[in-house]
């Protein structure tokens, strides 16, 4: 164990040695953390016990984890050092920060803090006067910071150390992780998190905290964090251990598969939307939800001008269930259900038996009333069947006390018809008592013009040129054309009604919900989402500049304020860009800037320089892509390993790539709607689907007009999402004239 005394000697000042002597200290002193860490994984292990015993093996797994936090500290138990001292005291201090917290088990003082701890935000907050840690509930104390240290490790060997003090202010090992990063799948950043992003991982939980975050700022990065920070923070509370995480499809699941484990975070359930919700909706035999590629591919892909009218009508009514009117709506019908559930005539077994229907109602409306509403239906009928057993057993009675009398003789028949009858008579009751099937209840409603007119006059689209009839022969086509297949805008819809008629089922709400790429969802559905999260403690994360879908999707975070979530909403905004050079976000930014939206404002770019972004025309197409499959190995030959070749459509990237590939451009990926699995190496991809990841490059193919036209916002972000997936270069390629959106900036 690492003695008091020992520990006690660190705390000795190094003002006035010289670089490489406190280099010295330093890794005599990361010799001894090993050392300890040692001694406990010796001693954790011996710890573990063979057993049957219950509480031994809850006990096992406490110490296995206790163990693989050892293990996983061992190489690099810290990564960062602030001296500090608190105000008003006279004693200056200083404490290591790593990934997980060690202490002296005899003196229970800690060797190294969590980063997730109150006083590692001495490390991460930006300033180093009066820097305020609530270092337990309710207490607040302020320290000043005399300077934080940075340690550079290669293998085992701390190799080097940078300070920062108040007056340098510098953060060299940002600028150099970011030059670095060149991963196949996003990583974890502990050791350099700014103090923006600081803030939003710490922000309380038990609410609906809203980020809006430029490109590259970290969204994705600090959600996952933030995970880390509640599933520590909030560990003594009981049952606050279940996350859900919302991405967008499958590859961007596989491409953050890795940060979570390496933060020490297990069981996360990832999953998207419609997996997240499709399970909780009693579909009907061969219903369907349609894949939302198909919808995407029609606005995305579709040949401009093409069926305008038809256009304009599927936008509505997408937009039109995602509103919040729907809620409204739906309420209406499934409170008129719930009132008219209870038949209005009694409940009339004999002359004698008889409940009326004022009893029913009350044994509905208020003795089972905090059941979900078909568990509410079952427990009345139960409770119905009870009653009526009851009744037939009281008439069996008086009909043997009549035999006994001598007024009957034969009572088993007699009995046994008193039994049927009863029988009959409750299930013609509850015949009427009325059910639900989810799908047609939904449908009538929605298919209904008079409906339809009051939903879009309430959601505030009844002057955008279709009109009602049309959205409701809308709804209804698609069961005449008997296709049994719904849309991924029915979703939030049939699930609201699922969760108000059946509640969750055996589901547990999680204690905590992060919804990436959150600009993407409309207010209805992230309010059906909310049900799923105990008290509405979500993170919902996105980039309004990224809202990339004209049919759906966010322009105003403010939106969401008021009664889309149970509890209270904050926004918080993540200005600084982390993933690209100046230079690419000089160019990303002058493409935003042909959208007119006063609630999105440029990104910030660190400042990390590279290459001026270039484009290059050639005199066609095949020269064109002949020049891309030269590029491509220029840069892989100058480490370049993860580019991405990004077109339009899908359909032009299986061009794009079955003609890469016949030129000998080896092993490139084709990333199409299904894809599972982030390969890296040279992806070529539709612009929509690389949303959410990045690559050292980027090769634009042919950005002209027709692709990309100034005019129609959801080019100018997708031209904008294109150029910010790059980390070092951007690079475009035109045979025809280039987009007016990029001439002059490259
Ligand atoms: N504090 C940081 N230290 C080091 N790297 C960082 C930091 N913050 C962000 N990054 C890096 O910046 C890149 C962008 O992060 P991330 O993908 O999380 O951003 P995002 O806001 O989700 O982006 P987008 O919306 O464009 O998809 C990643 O490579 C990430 O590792």
């Amino acid at each position: 164990m690492l003695s008091n005394e020992s520990y006690s000697e660190r705390r000795g000042e190094t003002s006035g040695m010289t670089y490489e002597e406190q280099l010295s200290t330093e890794r005599e002193f990361l010799d001894r953390v090993r050392r300890h860490i040692e001694r406990q994984i010796e001693s954790g292990s011996a710890g573990i016990k063979l057993t049957d015993d219950f509480t031994e093996l809850a006990l096992n797994a406490i110490r296995q984890k206790e163990l693989d936090q050892l293990f996983k500290s061992r190489t690099r138990p810290f990564f960062a050092k602030v001296d500090f001292q608190e105000r008003e005291q006279p004693d200056r201090e200083r404490a290591y920060i790593g990934r997980f917290g060690l202490f002296d088990r005899a003196t229970m003082e800690p060797i190294v803090l969590d980063w997730r701890s109150p006083m590692a935000n001495l490390y991460y907050e930006h300033s180093f006067r009066e820097v305020p840690v609530d270092v337990k509930l309710g207490k607040r104390l302020l320290f000043d910071v005399s300077n934080k240290r940075q340690f550079e490790m290669d293998k085992d060997e701390l190799t080097r150390f940078y300070d920062m003090s108040a007056e340098t202010g510098t953060n060299r090992l940002l600028i150099e992780r970011l030059e670095q990063r060149g991963e196949q799948k996003l990583k974890d950043i502990v050791e350099t998190i700014q103090a923006e992003q600081n803030a939003v991982l710490r922000a309380e939980a038990g609410q609906a905290l809203i980020v809006q975050g430029a490109a590259g700022s970290g969204k994705t990065t600090i959600a996952l964090h933030r995970l880390a920070f509640l599933a520590y923070a909030y560990r003594d509370r009981g049952a606050f251990d279940n996350f859900l995480i919302i991405a967008p499809n499958r590859l961007f699941i596989d491409y953050i598969s890795d940060v979570l484990p390496d933060l020490g975070i297990e069981g996360v359930v990832q999953t998207t939307w419609e997996e997240a919700l499709c399970g909780f909706i009693p579909l009907p035999k061969g219903y369907k939800f349609a894949d939302a590629a198909g919808k995407t591919a029609l606005f995305l892909e579709a040949e401009r001008g093409a069926d305008a009218e038809r256009l304009a009508t599927v936008k509505l009514a997408s937009r039109l269930r995602g509103s919040m009117a729907t809620k409204s709506l739906l309420d209406r019908y499934v409170e008129r259900r719930i009132e008219s559930t209870v038949p209005e005539t009694d409940l009339a077994l004999s002359k004698t038996h008889k409940m009326t229907a004022e009893e029913v109602r009350r044994k509905f409306h208020v003795d089972f009333r905090h059941y979900p509403y078909m568990q509410r239906r079952k427990r009345l009928i139960q409770a119905l069947t009870q009653w009526k057993d009851d009744c037939a057993r009281e008439a069996a009675r008086v009909l043997e006390s009549r035999v006994k009398s001598g007024q009957y003789a034969a009572t088993e028949k007699r009995v046994a018809e008193v039994r049927a009858q009863y029988d009959r008579k409750l299930a013609e009751y509850v015949e009427t008592v009325k059910s639900v099937e989810l799908v047609s209840f939904y449908r009538n409603i929605v298919t209904k013009p008079a409906n339809v007119a009051k939903w879009m006059a309430e959601a505030g689209l009844a002057g955008e040129g279709v009109d009602a009839e049309r959205v409701a022969a809308y709804f209804a086509e698609r069961k005449e054309m008997h296709k049994q297949e719904l849309e991924w805008d029915d979703l939030a819809p049939l699930f609201y009604l699922a969760y108000r008629f059946y509640g969750l089922g055996k589901t547990r709400a999680y204690s905590h919900i992060i919804v990436d790429e959150a600009q993407d969802f409309s207010p209805f559905q992230l309010h059906a989402l909310s049900a799923l999260s105990a008290a509405g403690s979500m993170s919902i994360l996105g980039d309004l500049a990224q809202s990339i879908y004209p049919y759906r999707g966010l322009t105003d975070w403010n939106v969401l304020k008021e009664g889309v979530f149970p509890g209270k909403v904050s926004i918080e905004r993540l200005k600084k860009s982390y993933r690209s050079t100046v230079e690419i976000m000089t160019v990303a930014n002058a493409v935003l800037s042909h959208w007119d939206n006063p609630h999105v404002t440029p990104a910030e770019p660190v400042l990390r320089h590279g290459e001026t972004p270039a484009a290059a025309r050639t005199s066609n197409e095949e020269e064109g892509l002949r020049t891309i499959a030269d590029r491509l190995a220029a840069l892989r030959a100058q480490g370049m390993h993860n580019v991405a070749v990004i077109d339009k459509t899908t359909a032009r990237c299986r061009d794009v790539h079955r003609r890469l590939t016949a030129l000998g451009v080896e092993g490139a990926h084709l990333i199409e709607g299904k894809a599972g699995k982030y390969e890296g190496g040279v992806s070529v991809v539709p612009v929509y689907l690389s949303k959410g990841m990045e690559f050292d490059a980027v090769l634009l193919v042919n950005p002209a007009e027709a692709a990309y036209d100034p005019a129609v916002p959801e080019d100018v972000k997708l031209l904008y999402v294109a150029c910010t997936r790059a980390l070092h270069r951007l690079e475009a390629y035109h045979w025809d004239e280039l987009t007016p959106l990029l001439r002059g900036a490259m």
